[in-house]
């Protein structure tokens, strides 16, 4: 049996210290809070707010959502984000991506103040991780994913990392983090050729394709450490991971559980970033 990485004792330790900076920011009339930018109604996005608006409440910090369709164009996503650029009642901007096709991603990256991009979509927040500098806003779920294998204590330097994820939200700077720690790292992606060769030989894998149970046990070996950044309903409707959990869990070294895993850690240090962000302003 594989020993379950759970995110709740990693998240802890993440809130212990933001609850004493919230509690410095009340004494001079301060309050944290977080916009939500959420186009449509995706299941792993509505996941992650409910994730989000739940921590807010329990420690204290404010959250706002702007609901819009996903018809909205370009420009009317890039005026929204200059509003809450100039909105003092807003310490950071979180928007939910990926975002629908035919908006100008670009555009939006650079329409938010780098200074309210607590999920690191700026790119001049995202060079700085491909600079190898961890000390502004990363992006959370990467962040997540790296603290969940850092507080277990799994070994990374000199190890084979494969992360199956090619986006600019997990799998590229995830690869820059890890990095920095001296693994070996290998991006996996939708056209990559016997995928289970590859992830089998691995030392740690990371998935993050967004289609329930995805991966059995050919993917793996008994030494792996699995690490779940899926997040998507099963045919049943219940939420669930890239990997097939049960069936894995019983071969591997480690793995992270969905929900429960690297989801509530991404949501932690979402938090903590908003805090950072009202404490600059
Ligand atoms: N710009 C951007 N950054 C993201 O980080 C991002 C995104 N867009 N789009 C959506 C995905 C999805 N995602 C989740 C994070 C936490 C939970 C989470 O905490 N889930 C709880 C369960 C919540 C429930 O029960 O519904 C858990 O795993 O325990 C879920 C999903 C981040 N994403």
């Amino acid at each position: 049996m594989a020993e379950i990485l759970k995110g709740n004792v990693v998240a802890a330790g993440i809130k212990e210290k933001m609850k004493k900076d919230i509690e410095e920011l009340a004494k001079i009339g301060k309050v944290p809070t977080l916009g939500i930018v959420r186009l449509g109604n995706n299941p792993d996005d509505i996941s992650y707010e409910k994730s989000i608006i739940k921590n807010c409440d329990t420690i204290g910090i404010q959250s706002k959502v702007f609901e819009r369709n996903t018809d909205m164009t370009t420009e009317e996503l890039v005026a929204l984000m200059e509003e809450l650029n100039k909105d003092n009642s807003v310490s950071g901007v979180l928007l939910f991506r990926p975002l629908p096709k035919h908006i100008d991603e670009t555009k939006i990256r650079e329409a938010l103040s780098p200074a309210k991009d607590v999920d690191c979509m700026h790119p001049i927040n995202l060079a700085k991780i491909f600079e190898g500098d961890m000390t502004g806003f990363g992006p959370c779920t990467a962040k997540a994913a790296l603290e969940v294998l850092l507080y277990n204590e799994v070994p990374l330097e000199g190890k084979n990392v494969v992360v199956v994820n090619r986006s600019m939200v997990l799998g590229k700077p995830l690869v820059m983090m890890l990095l920095e720690k001296n693994a070996t790292v290998t991006i996996c992606h939708s056209r990559t050729k016997d995928l289970h060769e590859i992830t089998s030989k691995a030392d740690i894998v990371v998935t993050a394709l967004g289609k329930a149970k995805f991966f059995d046990k050919k993917y793996f070996n008994e030494k792996s450490v699995c690490i779940d950044v899926g997040v998507s309903l099963d045919s049943e409707g219940k939420l669930s991971g890239d990997i097939n959990y049960p069936e894995v869990s019983e071969m591997v070294s480690m793995i992270t559980p969905v929900p429960g895993g690297v989801g509530s850690v991404t949501t932690s240090i979402l938090l903590s970033h908003v805090v950072d962000a009202c404490k600059k302003m």
